[in-house]
């Protein structure tokens, strides 16, 4: 389980996190929104150890892990799938699957057949070069390498940004998936509300660096929810 507790976070003179807090459990989706420029991306980082935290906690199965490395919190299971992808052009389908491999025991470093079962595509596609991959393609292959991993924590950062309706429906339909499995906790984060109402079991809004609103979907009104995110 993860919580993270009155976060704050730094750029220079700029707060761009302000005692933010926000958890998530095995089996639930949480779902962080807001607008542009709000925090979104700078709360992920900060679990992932890739932005340096000001203030607060972040506790992770019991222990607290916000002066961690990136990599040792990867060890620990947590994995992210950043905003714009990320995938390396130049390697193949398969190369980019690998290079998740890294933090990896050695029996563990093959990818397992459920990735390719999510998204048939990347069995497919094994010797294309990343670079040549569509933008749903590439966010599928995103989201495969950080399943690579075995994460017992997956942060997606905004996996609609730019990509076709068609493979919209089979990421929320993998992200679905996933949860059912009941092992591992999701922090997805978006702007698309309609998609992100749908998957949350657990909602926050950010707003200005701040959490404005942050609970369990069933006791929001759905008006209300979407109008706070547009404020
Ligand atoms: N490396 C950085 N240095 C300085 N300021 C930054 C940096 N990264 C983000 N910011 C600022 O911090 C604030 C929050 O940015 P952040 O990217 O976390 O928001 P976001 O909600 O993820 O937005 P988006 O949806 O556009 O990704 C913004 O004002 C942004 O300009």
């Amino acid at each position: 389980m993860l919580d993270v507790t009155e976060l704050d976070l730094h750029y220079g003179a700029a707060q761009a996190l302000r005692a933010v807090s926000l958890s998530a459990r095995p089996g639930r989706i949480t779902c962080v929104l807001g607008r542009n420029g709000v925090g979104k991306t700078s709360l992920m980082r900060a679990i992932m150890g890739q932005a340096r935290i000001s203030g607060g906690s972040i506790r992770w199965e019991g222990d607290e892990i916000g002066r961690l490395s990136p990599s040792d919190r990867a060890r620990r299971g947590i994995a992210i799938v950043p905003q714009g992808r990320e995938i390396f052009p130049l390697l193949t389908v398969e190369e980019n699957l690998e290079t998740g491999f890294a933090g990896l025991p050695r029996e563990q470093r093959f990818v397992p057949d459920e990735i390719y079962e999510l998204f048939p595509v990347l069995k497919k596609m094994l010797r294309r070069r990343g670079g040549d991959l569509s933008g749903g393609q590439q966010q599928q292959l995103a989201i495969g390498r950080a399943l690579v991993t075995r994460p017992k924590l997956l942060i997606l950062d905004e996996p609609t940004e730019g990509i076709q309706p068609s493979i919209i429906k089979d990421i929320g339909a993998a992200i679905s998936l996933l949860r059912s499995r009941g092992d591992m906790a999701i922090v997805l984060v978006e702007q698309y509300f309609d998609f992100a109402w749908e998957l949350a079991d657990d909602v926050v809004v950010l707003d200005r660096g701040e959490a404005i609103l942050a609970s369990p979907r069933d006791r929001l009104d759905r008006e209300e929810a979407a109008a706070r995110v547009s404020l």
